[in-house]
C-alpha cells in the first residue's frame, strides 16, 4: 500500500462518508477505514468518478500506513467513549507527530482533557451542516494551535462552504475553543427550531390551518427578514407526505424530540460561565418534556386540552414575533462565546464566527452578515445593544409580547418565545428586583448587600437578632 493519501479518516457514518466524499471531490487524496468493514468496501464501491482518490483499508494498520507522513487522520465517530477508543486504538500506530482531528460534537471538555493527555498532536473541530453540509460544504470550528490549524487549513478551507468565496472555516482558539463554539451554535440551533415549533403549533392549533398552509406561511416569511436554513427546511417539512399513508408527514411523526447533548451542554455551561441563555435553555427543557408523552397524555385527561383555536394574532405580528425571537437567540449564544472569551482567557474571534456560521451550517441566516458587521468593532458587545439589531427589537419586542400573552391566553406553550421576552425585558429594566432576593438572603444567612449608597456587606435590620444564638 502506498503512503501517499494527504489525509485519513475513520467512520464512514452519515457525516464521516459524506466529508470523506467532499475531501476527495476538492482534490485530495483520502484513506478511509470503518470499524464495520462491509460499510468500507460498500464506500469505495459505490465512490463512482472518486475512486481513484479514496484508499479503503480493511485494518487500522491499513490505514496509517496509507497516509503520508506527518499523518493526519479525521475522527467522524459518536461523541465520548468511541473518541476515547479509536484514540487508545490508533495512538500506538502512529509517530509523534502525527495529528489526530476529532470532528465530531465532542463535549470541549473532553476535548481540553485529550489535548493536556498528551498522547500526541490533536484538534477538535467543529462541523456542521449535516450530512448535505459535510458533502458539499460544511462550517467549520476548529480548536488547536496555530501549528496544526496551518497543517490541515488547506484541506479544511477547500471543503468548507462558501459565502462569496469566503470559506465558512477558521481557527476559533486552542484546545476546546472549536468543540465549544459548535457547542453554542447546537444551543443556538435549539432555541431557534423550538421558537420556530411554536409558531407551527399557534398556526396548527390557534389557527387551525393545515399542513400545507403551514409550508406556504414558513415559504414565505423565507423570502423576508427570517431568511434562513431552518425556516426553508421547516416549510419543506410542512409540505411534505408521509410515503405509507400519503398523509401530511408532520401528522404522522410523533411529537417526541430527540438530542444528543449539544443543547443540554450549552444549558449547562451557561450556568457555569454566569451566561444566561435562558431562550435555549428553554428549549432543551422543551425536549425533556416532550418526551413524557404518557404524562402529557394524562394531563391531557385531568385537565382537558390546552391549546384553543384563536384568531386574534394575524401573520405579521407572528412574524415580527418570530424576527425578535430569532435575534434574541442568537444575543444569548454570542453573549456565552464572549463569557467564555472571559472565562477561558481565548480570544474567540467573534465577528469572524459571525462570517463563518453565514453558510454551510444548521443556524445559517441572511441576519448573520449584519451580526459579522456589528461585531466586528465591538466583539464583546451584546448583540442587543448595537444599532442594528437595536432598531430590529425595537421594532419587533412588541410583536414578541403579543405572540407570547396571545398564545398564553388561549393556551399554547411558548416556552422559547416566552423565556427571549422575559431576557429582552430583564435586559432593559435598569432597577429590577433582585433587591428582594438580597434582602432575603440577608434575613436567613446573614449573606449581605451592597447599599445603594455603595457600601458592601451590609446588613438589615434583623442582622442583630438572627447572629445571637439561640438558647
Ligand atoms: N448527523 C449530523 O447531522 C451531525 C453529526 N455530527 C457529529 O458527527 C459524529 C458522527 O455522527 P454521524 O455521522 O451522524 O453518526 P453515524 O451514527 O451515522 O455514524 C457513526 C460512525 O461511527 C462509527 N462508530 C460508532 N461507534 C464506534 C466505536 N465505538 N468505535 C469506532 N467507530 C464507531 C460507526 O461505525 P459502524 O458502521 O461500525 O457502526 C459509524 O461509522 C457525531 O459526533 C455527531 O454528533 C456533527 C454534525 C452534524
Ligand atoms: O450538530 C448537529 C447539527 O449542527 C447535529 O445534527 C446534531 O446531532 C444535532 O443535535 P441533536 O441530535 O441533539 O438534535
Amino acid at each position: 500500500m502506498s503512503a501517499d493519501a494527504r489525509i485519513g479518516l475513520i467512520g464512514l457514518g452519515t457525516m464521516g462518508a459524506a466529508l470523506a466524499s467532499n475531501i476527495a471531490e476538492k482534490g485530495f487524496d483520502i484513506a478511509v477505514f470503518n470499524r464495520t468493514t462491509q460499510v468500507t468496501r460498500d464506500f469505495a464501491a459505490e465512490a463512482g468518478d472518486l475512486g481513484p482518490r479514496i484508499t479503503p483499508a480493511e485494518t487500522l494498520e491499513d490505514l496509517v500506513a496509507a497516509i503520508a507522513r506527518p499523518r493526519a487522520i479525521i475522527l467522524m465517530v459518536p461523541a465520548g467513549d468511541p473518541v476515547d477508543q479509536q484514540i487508545a486504538a490508533l495512538t500506538p500506530l502512529l509517530d509523534d507527530d502525527d495529528l489526530i482531528i476529532d470532528c465530531g460534537n465532542a463535549n470541549f471538555h473532553d476535548t481540553d482533557r485529550r489535548v493536556a493527555e498528551g498522547f500526541g498532536p490533536f484538534m477538535g473541530v467543529g462541523v456542521s451542516g449535516g450530512e448535505e453540509g459535510a458533502r458539499h460544504g460544511p462550517s467549520i470550528m476548529a480548536g488547536g494551535t496555530p501549528e496544526l490549524w496551518a497543517r490541515v487549513e488547506d484541506v479544511m478551507l477547500a471543503i468548507a462552504a462558501k459565502h462569496e468565496g469566503d470559506p465558512c472555516a477558521a481557527l476559533m482558539g486552542p484546545g476546546g475553543a472549536g468543540h465549544f463554539v459548535k457547542m453554542v451554535h447546537n444551543g443556538i440551533e435549539y432555541a431557534d427550531m423550538q421558537m420556530i415549533a411554536e409558531v407551527y403549533g399557534i398556526l396548527r392549533d390557534g389557527h387551525g390551518l393545515d399542513a400545507d398552509e403551514i409550508g406556504d406561511v414558513f415559504d414565505a416569511w423565507n423570502r423576508g427578514p427570517l431568511q434562513s436554513y431552518l425556516i426553508e427546511i421547516s416549510g419543506k417539512v410542512a409540505h411534505a407526505r408521509d410515503v405509507a399513508t400519503r398523509k401530511p408527514l408532520l401528522s404522522q411523526i410523533v411529537d417526541a424530540a430527540g438530542q444528543k447533548g449539544t443543547g443540554r451542554w450549552t444549558a449547562i455551561e451557561s450556568q457555569h460561565r454566569l451566561a444566561p441563555v435562558p431562550a435555549i435553555e428553554a428549549a432543551v427543557v422543551a425536549r425533556n418534556l416532550s418526551a413524557r408523552l404518557e404524562e402529557r397524555a394524562r394531563g391531557q385527561e385531568v385537565f382537558g386540552p390546552a391549546p384553543q383555536r384563536f384568531d386574534t394574532l394575524d401573520r405579521e405580528t407572528l412574524e415580527r414575533g418570530l424576527i425578535a425571537g430569532k435575534v434574541l437567540c442568537y444575543a444569548q449564544g454570542f453573549a456565552m462565546l464572549s463569557a467564555a472569551t472571559r472565562d477561558f482567557g481565548w480570544d474567540l474571534p467573534m465577528a469572524r464566527i459571525a462570517q463563518i456560521w453565514r453558510e454551510g451550517c444548521i443556524i445559517r441566516s441572511t441576519m448573520l452578515d449584519a451580526m459579522a458587521s456589528a461585531l466586528d468593532g465591538e466583539p464583546g458587545v451584546n448583540l442587543m445593544f448595537t444599532d442594528h439589531f437595536a432598531a430590529i427589537l425595537r421594532d419587533t419586542h412588541d410583536a414578541l409580547r403579543q405572540v407570547v400573552a396571545q398564545a398564553a391566553l388561549h393556551g399554547h406553550p411558548t416556552p422559547a418565545l416566552s423565556s427571549g421576552l422575559a431576557y429582552f425585558d430583564a435586559m432593559r429594566t435598569a432597577r429590577g428586583t433582585a433587591d428582594m432576593i438580597q434582602a432575603q438572603r440577608d434575613f436567613f444567612g446573614l449573606h449581605g448587600f451592597v447599599h445603594v449608597n455603595g457600601k458592601a456587606d451590609q446588613h438589615g435590620p434583623w442582622a442583630k437578632a438572627a447572629a445571637t444564638p439561640k438558647v
